[in-house]
């Protein structure tokens, strides 16, 4: 089958867009690991799809599947190439959507300086809303959780989640952080029975920081949306940063505001790349 797409990135977060508005979407998993896969395929670190509304209060359904197949509960870079593709392809005129992924309802504001706010949803931060399994484990005084790796070392973790499992460390310097280390062993622990993002978070002051994230399904992106997010928040909570904080990811600025107790809202860019088509 002849699929059309649009290739679109947020911050160096990439995707493929498909409109599922006009034709229902089945792709199998190995279809959509064809898709993301950057050498037998398109190529991406997540498939994004726009479905028609299934309720009266939002405008439209946003699916998300990571490149390596299966489908996960948020995106917020995608939230805000959604946005950005939904208006260059006519499927609405408003500025302003609500959309609804498996476990949230977003709403997206395509700004006048060509930026997009994404209202990202509350933060849940019980470790169970993950999933996390604690037995047996205490938090500290920060509110970090002990994980003992394989290879004998440990590791303290804020865990948040954003709809997506997020685990958070923080690192002296993003530069030469243990990504490609840390980031496989802590999402294989059995602790995180659907995987977990690894976040590493530098902060440089209480209104900036650098981040790099071991994605779940994709490996290290050059920026992860719901990363920053969850990073930002556990940041906070920790009392190291202030609520408005601008998050150096390394393919772009994203700038993430929390007050503490309702929503995180998110602002960053989002572009259109090419449009293209592939035989499935
Ligand atoms: N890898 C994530 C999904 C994509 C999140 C990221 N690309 C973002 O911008 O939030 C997960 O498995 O939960």
């Amino acid at each position: 089958m002849k699929l059309s797409f649009t290739k679109m990135q947020g911050a160096g977060n990439d995707f493929v867009v498909i409109d599922a508005t006009r034709q229902p979407f089945s792709l199998s998993p190995e279809q959509l690991r064809r898709l993301g896969d950057r050498r037998f395929g398109v190529g991406c670190d997540q498939i994004l799809v726009v479905e028609p509304p299934d309720a009266p209060d939002v405008d439209f359904r946003y699916r998300i599947f990571n490149g390596s197949g299966e489908e996960v509960e948020h995106c917020g870079n995608g939230a805000r190439c959604f946005v950005r593709f939904v208006q260059e392809q006519g499927l609405s005129r408003k500025t302003e959507l609500r959309v609804r992924t498996v476990n949230n309802v977003l709403t997206l504001r395509s700004q006048d300086d060509g930026r997009v706010q994404v209202d990202m949803g509350a933060p849940r931060l019980n470790p169970e809303s993950l999933p996390f399994e604690s037995a047996g484990l205490q938090a500290d005084a920060q509110g970090l959780w002990p994980l003992a790796l394989a290879d004998g070392d440990a590791v303290k973790l804020a865990l948040v989640s954003m709809g997506n499992p997020h685990a958070v460390l923080w690192v002296d310097d993003v530069d030469q952080a243990p990504v490609a280390l840390r980031g496989p062993q802590i999402q294989a622990d059995p602790r995180f029975p659907q995987g977990v993002n690894v976040g590493f978070m530098q902060i440089q002051s209480r209104t900036r920081a650098r981040i790099r994230v071991y994605e779940r399904g994709a490996g290290e992106t050059l920026a992860c949306g719901t990363g920053a997010c969850a990073a930002v928040v556990a940041g906070i909570r920790a009392g190291l940063l202030d609520a408005a904080v601008e998050v150096q990811a390394r393919g772009g600025l994203l700038r993430i505001e929390w007050d503490g107790v309702g929503s995180v809202f998110m602002t960053g860019p989002a572009e259109t790349v090419f449009q293209g088509s592939i035989e499935l």
